[in-house]
């Protein structure tokens, strides 16, 4: 792939509609996304790892700019209401005006916790999405929900606040860690598994050139991905309806990342061992059949995701976490359920012994490995 191939996806948003620009040497094209910039201030928001690899291929773009950086230290126990504040305190002191620009120069934990300090300062200014690891590629950076976590629960605080661009160097990949490569895959398969059975086939087809990084293969699957997601939001851009579906496996697996203190298990992880408990569940409620859950099942533990409940993490724990999952309405869970491949569901009023069955029948593992085999 040459740097001149750029895959552009827009995400119909009206006049809030915007671009996903997916390919090589776009962090240093910075006559690209410099023009969505509208004002003379920009604070980068980065992290500690991201920073030092990255920050100088887009310093050239912002010259002549009024602009800094701030930097949160590394990993999901960061995305703090604490750290918002002190970005926001680092917007005061640059003196950023209503045309002000956010950079999210990172993963998912970055872009959200960016987005969210742009849709407070101020009342809401611009913010760049240049996302760096392929789970922020492929999910957190399109679509506009920001926000941070909570002692108590996941992503409990935040606000939808559409980027002005998504600038996707998959050039930045070539330093991203393993697991963490295999976690943005979880959810890939997640876009499949909700709406589309033959990207779903095709994603069976190449799991072994999707591990190993073969650039064509990699870049079909972001751009398929970010299609399917640009589509979703653009029809249900606040999760009236159809955006919930993007929620498949995240109530047991929010659950699980807060029982692990956002630390034992990462986002994807926790994600793949959630589809797995949805899909396990909607086959207890009748709703799915069992040779769907072993493809799934299969296709995650091919990709080297892990797909049972930790070890320490009771039932009970998870339950209580759920019940204060966001979707939940009139104190009744509401669940995305599987109807197969290719096909989710909202389900409200699911029974909660129905839950605490699915997740005791799943094996116990050690989460450190980051790996687990199913019962
Ligand atoms: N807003 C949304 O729609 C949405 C969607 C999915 C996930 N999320 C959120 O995204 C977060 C997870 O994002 P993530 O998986 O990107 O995790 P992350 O942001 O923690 O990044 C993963 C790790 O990779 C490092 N890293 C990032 N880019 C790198 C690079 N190019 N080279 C080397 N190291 C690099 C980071 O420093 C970190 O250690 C969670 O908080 C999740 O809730 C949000
Ligand atoms: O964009 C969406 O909508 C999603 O649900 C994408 C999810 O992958 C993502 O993890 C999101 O942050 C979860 O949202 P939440 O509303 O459950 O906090
Ligand atoms: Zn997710």
């Amino acid at each position: 792939m040459n740097e001149s191939d750029v895959q552009t996806i827009e995400v119909a948003l009206g006049a809030r509609r915007y671009p996903v620009w997916i390919g090589r040497g776009l962090l240093g094209d910075s006559a690209r996304w410099r023009a969505r910039l509208r004002g003379r201030h920009a604070l980068v928001v980065s992290n500690t790892t991201v920073a030092p690899l990255y920050l100088e291929r887009i310093a050239q773009g912002l010259d002549g700019l009024h602009w800094s950086s701030f930097l949160l230290d590394d990993g999901e126990a960061h995305k703090t209401f604490g750290n918002v504040g002190r970005a926001l305190e680092a917007l005061a002191t640059s003196g950023a005006t209503r045309d002000a620009c956010v950079i999210a120069l990172g993963g998912g934990v970055v872009g959200d916790l960016a987005g969210f300090a742009a849709a407070c300062w101020m009342r809401g200014i611009d913010f760049i999405q240049m996302p760096t690891t392929l789970l922020a590629m492929v999910d957190s950076s399109v679509g506009g929900k920001t926000g941070v976590n909570l002692p108590a629960g996941k992503n409990l605080v935040g606000a939808f606040h559409q980027p002005r661009a998504v600038v996707a160097d998959i050039d930045t990949l070539a330093t991203l860690p393993d697991r963490e490569y295999r976690a943005g895959l979880a959810e890939v398969v997640k876009g499949a598994a909700i709406g589309d059975a033959t990207f779903f086939a095709w994603l069976e087809a190449n799991t072994d050139a999707l591990v190993r990084r073969h650039t064509t293969t990699l870049v079909e699957a972001i751009a398929r991905k970010v299609r399917y997601k640009a589509g979703v939001v653009a029809r249900d851009e606040t999760e009236q309806g159809e955006r919930a579906l993007l929620n498949l496996g995240h109530t047991f697996g929010h659950a699980l990342e807060t029982a692990g203190n956002y630390t034992a298990l990462l986002h994807g992880e926790a994600v793949a061992i959630g589809m797995l408990l949805a899909a396990r569940l909607s086959e207890r409620l009748g709703m799915s059949e069992a040779p769907d859950t072993a493809r799934l099942q299969q296709l995650l533990d091919r990709l080297g995701l892990p797909v049972a409940r930790p070890a320490g993490m009771a039932p009970e724990q998870l339950l209580a976490l759920m019940r204060l999952d966001k979707k939940n309405t009139a104190g009744t869970l509401r669940l995305i359920l599987w109807r197969g491949i290719g096909k989710a569901q909202i389900v409200t009023g699911v029974e909660e012994t129905a839950v605490l069955e699915t997740l005791a029948e799943a094996t116990s593992v050690n989460a450190a490995s980051g790996r687990a085999t199913a019962s």
